[in-house]
């Protein structure tokens, strides 16, 4: 039995915690995958420097309403791909190296293994290449074990073959054909890239619409425009998948009770993901789990003295930049624990990058109606900014929610180019508590930038 002063499950946001003032620390670091986890590995940053060749293939094809002829000729598949890895991969082995071999890690040791309480404090890791399981203790530990892909059991016991997004990436060979089990984030994004790299894509989703957690507005032109580039099939239920000549074909069911198969070269599963609070056994470790995901207060700390979580594990956010803001929190709270802060959820901040790109934060439409709070909205097109012209944008909006009487922001909706940059400004005002008027007018908008398409839109917010 091996004892730490600090012991660290999971290497994304988790390997941020430690630095120079841990020094003094015995520090465990333990890891079942990849060094890096999954943002950088199979997540957020491959996924954009996917997304980034699609938009401008997708430009390409594009184009002719603006005078430019232009022809896609080629997607070079291989060197899309490897590009993208060639560059993620080594900063993912130099990583793992910097901690196992460093001498600023001097303190550090890092297991290469899956990690599971056996009781309170008390872990045992399992080597991945099999080797003899050890035993650790450790007066704080810090679960940042993130989450997995969640199959189907209809597509798991089936003899198909599929992909998530764990894998998808990496794939040999541009399909001519997918289809796509789900209509959320991954959803949406892979159906860009696949589908700007030349593939047919089919998007099956369980609901009536695509991205239907996002407000209703975004939500219904989404699933609108999806429907023009892909086979977009709503209301379906999976009933069946099997191995065809063709590639695989899943079996569904139509609202009115018909039934239906779509057959695809490739098949890729996006219908959530589940915390891997599971995997590490919490309850042996006395810790205390909600909806699968490691329970923990406004300060990370879970149910059991010096054990923390962040991220995808514990969180209701599975976003990066919330695994990282709680990382900072669990560092500063494992460092002070007579002084600790609060994890900040006030205006989480999202958004999915497909075609067009969507961002959000604070409230929907829905979500202010169902809090009963009294709200007025004002909707801008990026067609009616000089911006937008240049674009020949016909389909953008941004959409704002904000409190009549304090003019404070509620919510911030965007579907259209750059959505994730154009709304950066709106995150600012509302976590500081900048009111609509002064936004508007108490600064200048670059002419004529995109972003006067939120300054338009905050200009016609009617406040009392
Ligand atoms: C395809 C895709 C695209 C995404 N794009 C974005 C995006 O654009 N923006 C955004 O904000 N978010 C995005 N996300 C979400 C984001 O990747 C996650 O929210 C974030 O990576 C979670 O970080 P984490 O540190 O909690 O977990 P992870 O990064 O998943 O790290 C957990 C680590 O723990 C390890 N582990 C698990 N169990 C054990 C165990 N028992 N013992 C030892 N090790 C263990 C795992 O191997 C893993 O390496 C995306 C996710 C996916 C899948
Ligand atoms: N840009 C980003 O920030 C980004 C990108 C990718 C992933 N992520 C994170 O990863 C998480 C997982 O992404 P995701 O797209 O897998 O999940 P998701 O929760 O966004 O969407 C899953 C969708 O699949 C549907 N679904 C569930 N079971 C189904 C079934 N049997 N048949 C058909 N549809 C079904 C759900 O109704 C839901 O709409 C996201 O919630 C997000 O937090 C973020």
């Amino acid at each position: 039995m091996t004892h730490y002063d600090l012991v660290i499950i999971g290497t994304g946001s988790g390997n941020t915690i430690l630095d120079q003032r841990f020094a003094d620390w015995r520090v465990a670091i333990v890891e079942k995958g990849i060094f890096g986890g999954t943002c950088l590995n199979v997540g957020c940053i491959p996924t954009k420097m996917f997304v980034y060749p699609a938009d401008i293939a997708q430009a390409i094809s594009t184009s002719e309403p603006l005078g430019v002829d232009a022809e896609l000729r080629e997607i070079r598949w291989h060197e899309v791909r490897d590009r993208i890895f060639g560059r993620i991969d080594p900063i993912a082995s130099g990583g793992k190296d910097y901690r196992a071999a460093h001498p600023d890690n001097a303190n550090v040791t890092l297991y290469d293994g899956t990690a599971r309480f056996t009781g309170e404090r008390t872990l045992q890791v399992a080597p991945s290449d099999g080797g003899t399981p050890e035993s650790l203790t450790a007066d704080r530990i810090v679960l940042a074990a993130g989450s997995r892909p969640i199959i189907p059991d209809l597509v798991a016991d089936a003899d198909v073959e599929y992909h998530t997004s764990d894998t998808v990436m990496r794939i040999d060979k541009l399909p001519s054909s997918v289809t796509i089990l789900g209509s959320g984030y991954i959803a949406a994004e892979f159906a860009h890239v696949f589908s700007a790299f030349g593939a047919d894509v089919t998007v099956v989703a369980r609901s009536n619409a695509l991205l239907r957690a996002h407000d209703l507005d975004v939500s219904t032109r989404f699933t609108e425009l999806a429907a023009k580039r892909w086979d977009v099939r709503t209301q379906r239920t999976l009933v069946g998948a099997r191995r065809t000549t063709e590639g695989t074909t899943l079996d569904l069911r139509t609202k009115d009770d018909r039934n239906e198969s779509i057959t695809s070269e490739l098949l890729l599963i996006a219908v959530g993901r589940t915390p891997n609070a599971d995997l590490l056994d919490a309850e042996a470790g006395g810790i205390a789990t909600i909806d699968g995901r490691i329970n923990v207060d406004e300060y990370q700390r879970t149910s059991v003295n010096g054990v923390y979580a962040l991220g995808d594990v514990s969180s209701q956010y599975q976003l990066k930049h919330v695994a990282n803001h709680e990382a900072r929190v669990v560092r500063h709270n494992l460092l002070h624990p007579d002084d600790p802060v609060a994890s900040d959820h006030r205006f989480v901040p999202q958004a999915v990058f497909t075609s067009p790109q969507i961002a959000s934060v604070g409230l929907t439409e829905q979500q202010a109606r169902s809090r009963r709070l009294r709200f007025v909205t004002a909707t801008q097109d990026y067609g009616g900014i000089a911006y937008g012209w240049a674009m020949e944008d016909t389909t953008g909006f941004v959409k704002l929610l904000a409190d009549p009487e304090s003019g404070q922001l509620l919510g911030a909706h965007i579907i259209g180019p750059q959505a994730p940059t154009v709304i950066q400004p709106l995150i600012q005002a509302m976590s500081f508590g900048l009111d609509a008027p002064s936004m508007a007018r108490g600064q200048y908008w670059i002419h004529p930038a995109m972003p006067e398409v939120v300054e338009n839109a905050l200009l016609q917010l009617e406040l009392d």
